[in-house]
């Protein structure tokens, strides 16, 4: 039998289509406001600067407008914590996203913590991961996020269930545990210091591959009608897990690309989207 192909790809095109009506609403209403998304981007790593432009390309297909900040490799903390509160209080600005990583002299939880709560679209400060965790109202964490959204929309089971999240990193492995928790998975976290990575794997219902590392989850450690999350993204088109084998005996899988990456992006827009309605008035 072949697995079901959780496709990112059409779910953040079928979004896109709900995201611009209500744009246009929002527009129609205020007199031609639109929500405003804000992107940092630090120095000149041409992945990171690619990502930051399809963020801005998607924020244009919906309707809405994007404000580019770029600013150089040789920054300090101070001069980025500056730009950040800055926008902070640019009442025109409803969403912010500093592009990770940033460079090593900078305090990258530093500049994610100045980022005001209500413009933390991207789900990136303590406050919001705290209250997301606690099961308050707060902006996901946008990979995790849109992950969840992808598997309730293709109405993936995850009470009861048995989920491995493979890596902890802020913006996915740890708040990507804490989504499934709250969604009632028994859920394991396996890092770089976990023994018998392969025998927790063997045991999970829901694998998500989050660990950075080119085809590093084998397929032969999944077992079979497992659901599998590839988060990973490699140069090439190639994700954490060994996807190819798998695709004709799991129960369901995320392709690379076309599975998170465009989710991701999704969900930033999505909630600056709802930051705006909430601003402006929607
Ligand atoms: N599609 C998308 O939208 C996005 C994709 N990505 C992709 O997801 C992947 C992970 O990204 P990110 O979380 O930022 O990466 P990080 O490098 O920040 O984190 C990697 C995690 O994997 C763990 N890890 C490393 N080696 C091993 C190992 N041998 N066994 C088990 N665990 C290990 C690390 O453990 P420890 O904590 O112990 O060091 C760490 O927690 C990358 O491929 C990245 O490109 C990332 C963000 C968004
Ligand atoms: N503050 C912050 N938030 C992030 O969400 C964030 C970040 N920093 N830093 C880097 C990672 C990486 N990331 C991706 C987003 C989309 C795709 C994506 O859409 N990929 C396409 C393919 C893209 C291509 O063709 O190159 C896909 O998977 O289909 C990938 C990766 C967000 N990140």
């Amino acid at each position: 039998m072949s697995a079901l192909v959780l496709d990112g790809k059409a779910l953040a095109k079928k979004t896109e289509e709900e995201l611009s009506t209500r744009v246009a609403a929002l527009k129609e209403k205020s007199g031609g406001q639109t929500p405003i998304l804000a992107t940092i981007l630090v120095g000149d790593d041409p992945a990171s600067a690619t990502y930051v432009r399809m963020k801005g390309n998607a924020c244009r297909r919906v309707g809405m407008d994007s404000m580019q900040v770029e600013l150089p490799s040789s920054i300090t903390t101070e001069e980025l914590l500056a730009k950040i509160e800055e926008l902070n209080a640019n009442p025109n600005v409803h969403g912010i996203l500093l592009q990770h990583p940033v460079p090593e002299q900078v305090d990258e939880r530093a500049c994610f913590d100045a980022i005001e709560l209500d413009k933390d679209v991207d789900g990136v400060t303590c406050l919001g991961f705290g209250r997301m965790a606690m099961g308050e109202e707060a902006y996901g964490c946008a990979t995790p996020k849109g992950i969840m959204r992808l598997l309730e929309a293709y109405e993936i089971d995850i009470a009861g269930k048995h989920a491995v999240v493979v890596g902890r990193s802020p913006i996915l492995g740890k708040p990507m545990a804490a989504m499934l928790l709250n969604a009632n998975a028994t859920v394991t976290i396996c890092h770089s210091r976990t023994r018998d990575l392969a025998e927790h794997i063997g045991r999970a219902d829901i694998v998500i591959g989050a660990v950075g590392r080119p085809e590093f989850i084998k397929a032969e450690w999944i077992r079979d009608d497992a659901v599998v999350v590839d988060a990973g993204y490699h140069p090439g088109g190639i994700g954490d897990i060994e996807l190819e084998p798998l695709k004709d005996r799991v129960a369901a899988y995320t392709p690379v690309p076309g599975g998170v990456g465009p989710m991701t992006i999704n969900t930033l827009i999505y909630q600056s989207v709802d930051s705006g309605e909430r601003k402006i008035g929607g």
